[in-house]
């Protein structure tokens, strides 16, 4: 079997492309710093790509990596990433949360302290020979109010390191819960106008979203205290790097520190690089020793459990699985894949809702990778192969289609069962599964309401006929005719000499001729297959 290849595009601690590359398992080639010309040219070998903040993952990127099922991004920050489209090509967008968090709190407050303090241009200006005392006269943090906008990982550091430093700190993050803003000794606030006027100083620690995007611009920067100083260590796109100059040349803001630029590396023509009263660092938040070695090694192990064992780990566009959950689940993934190619081939094409129930042991299931396999084997036949547990949410959504899950505490005779229904208008097509024998061989037990038996699994003939003496034996002996062998066989009626469903796994698909000779008998009304 080939082995995948990983290519790592931006630098990574050697002990995480050690890691990658354990055993031999995994291809690891490392190639940074490639235009994106480059990287489509290569990336089509590549199963999965590690990238920092440097390497923009593109959708002509997306688009030209047809093997690609893993991206692994060594740090937190995933806005380099076009996520839309690699959930809609089914890849796997994962980060490394944590990992950086310390290093990148650290420099922010370092850089707080350089902007109170002057430090560098103190420091450029003994350099040159000067020695002005007065002129580099700075503030202390002591007794001070500090505002962190975005109280995550790094912002919650920040304030624990604030409050050490004798500061008041205020906290606006609409996703905090006011029992966390206590725990952290901060005092949350409800909307960003209401935070700045309070504070001397200003920190950011949210991700680039539409809704940050620019979240300090001019009309902000103007409510702030005057005199205030910001920090940036999260993303450039956070604050109008424009209206940031104009207040820093009014004195409106007193002074700055951008770790991270609204263009990475900024442009020869940055306007702000002549301004006196800022500070920068080139995007160093997580670039120490141990940071570096902790997103390196655990992007590696992430990548490792994700192409060779099916585990999911910190995905940001599907939910994680453990590798002893996924050992659970998975006899129930390949079911409801069953379930749903089975009911993709009964139902009408255009669908408007599914529901997906469990019962017995499976309510105690991590439910939503059996739902998105369901769906998946559903959509298949609509979304071709490129359809998985990645996008299959996606697409369902942009088909209209709606998705239930249901739990049901219906007693039946099964230990523990999927069943799952397709609606389309009035019209509904069920099947049901459960597992036999000490194999837990998957089955399929109910079809539209009717108790069956037939395993999920290549050719199946579905016919509907009258319940009358004679008829199994017609229907082996024109398959037996045409050299179609019978696997298994399944009979279900509602009543004797009723209407009857019989269900038979062939050892072959049988042609369209044989078909056409079933329904020639006048006891048999309805004949397909079903592949699965
Ligand atoms: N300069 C550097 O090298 C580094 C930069 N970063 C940046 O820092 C950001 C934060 O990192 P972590 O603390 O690890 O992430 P995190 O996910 O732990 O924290 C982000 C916080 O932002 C909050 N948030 C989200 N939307 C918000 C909004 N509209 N308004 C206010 N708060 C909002 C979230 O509720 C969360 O509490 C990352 O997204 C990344 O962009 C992270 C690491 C290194
Ligand atoms: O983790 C993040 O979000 C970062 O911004 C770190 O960026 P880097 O990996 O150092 O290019």
């Amino acid at each position: 079997m080939e082995i995948p290849k990983v290519l790592v595009a931006d630098p990574v601690s050697q002990r995480g492309v050690d890691e990658l590359a354990a055993g031999g398992a995994l291809e690891v080639v490392v190639k940074t710093g490639l235009p994106e010309a480059e990287i489509i040219k290569i990336i089509p070998e590549f199963s999965a790509l590690v990238v920092r903040s440097q390497t923009k993952v593109t959708a002509n990127v997306l688009e030209a990596a047809s093997k690609l099922k893993v991206i692994g991004r060594a740090g937190v920050g995933v806005d380099n990433v076009n996520v839309d489209a690699a959930t809609k090509r089914g890849v796997i967008v994962m980060n490394t949360p944590g990992g950086n968090t310390i290093s990148t709190a650290e420099h922010a407050f370092s850089l707080l302290v350089s902007i109170a303090r002057s430090i560098p241009q103190a420091d450029a200006s003994v350099k040159a020979g000067k020695w002005d005392r007065k002129k580099y006269e700075g503030v202390e943090l002591y007794n001070k109010s500090l505002g962190i906008l975005g109280m995550g990982r790094i912002g919650s550091e920040i304030a624990r390191r604030a409050i050490a430093f004798g500061m008041r700190v205020f906290a606006y993050d609409p996703y905090l819960s006011s029992s966390k803003a206590r725990s952290l000794q901060v005092e949350l606030v409800e909307n960003v106008d209401d935070l700045l006027p309070h504070c001397d100083f200003i920190t950011m620690h949210m991700p680039l979203t539409d809704e940050t995007h620019h979240i300090l611009d001019e009309r902000r920067l103007g409510l702030c205290r005057k005199g205030v100083r910001i920090v940036n260590c999260a993303r450039g796109g956070l604050i109008d790097e424009a209206a940031l100059g104009v207040a820093l040349q009014s004195g409106q803001v007193a002074a700055a520190a951008l770790d991270v630029f609204e263009v990475e590396p900024p442009p020869a023509d940055f306007a702000l690089r002549s301004l006196p009263n800022i500070v920068f660092t080139p995007h160093l938040g997580a670039s120490t020793a141990e940071a570096q070695e902790n997103v390196g090694i655990e992007i590696a192990q992430a990548i490792r459990a994700a192409l060779l064992e099916g585990e999911i780990r910190n995905a940001v566009n599907m939910p994680s699985i453990d590798a002893k959950t996924a050992a659970v689940v998975k006899p129930f993934l390949t079911l409801a894949d069953k379930l749903g190619r089975f009911a993709a081939q009964l139902a009408p094409k255009r669908n408007d809702r599914i529901v997906i129930t469990y019962g017995g042991k499976a309510v105690e299931l991590p439910t939503e990778g059996v739902t998105r396999a369901a769906l998946t084997g559903f959509l298949k036949t609509a979304g071709g192969e490129e359809v998985n547990s990645v996008n299959v949410r996606t697409m369902a959504s942009t088909l209209g289609l709606l998705v239930e899950e249901v739990k049901s505490t219906e007693q039946t005779d099964f230990n523990e069962w999927l069943h799952v229904a397709v609606w389309s208008g009035d019209s509904k097509v069920s099947l049901g599964g459960t597992f036999f024998g000490a194999k837990n061989e998957p089955r399929i037990v109910r079809l539209n309401g009717r108790s069956i038996e037939a395993e999920p699994e290549g050719v199946i003939l579905l016919l509907e006929n009258n319940d009358v003496p004679g008829i199994v034996g017609k229907v082996g002996t024109i398959l037996g005719k045409h050299k179609v062998n019978i696997a298994s066989m399944s009979l279900s009626r509602d009543e004797a000499g009723g209407q009857a469903l019989t269900v038979l796994n062939l050892d072959s698909a049988p042609a369209s001729e044989v078909i056409q000779e079933l329904l020639s008998h006048p006891e048999i009304s309805a004949a397909r297959i079903i592949q699965l």
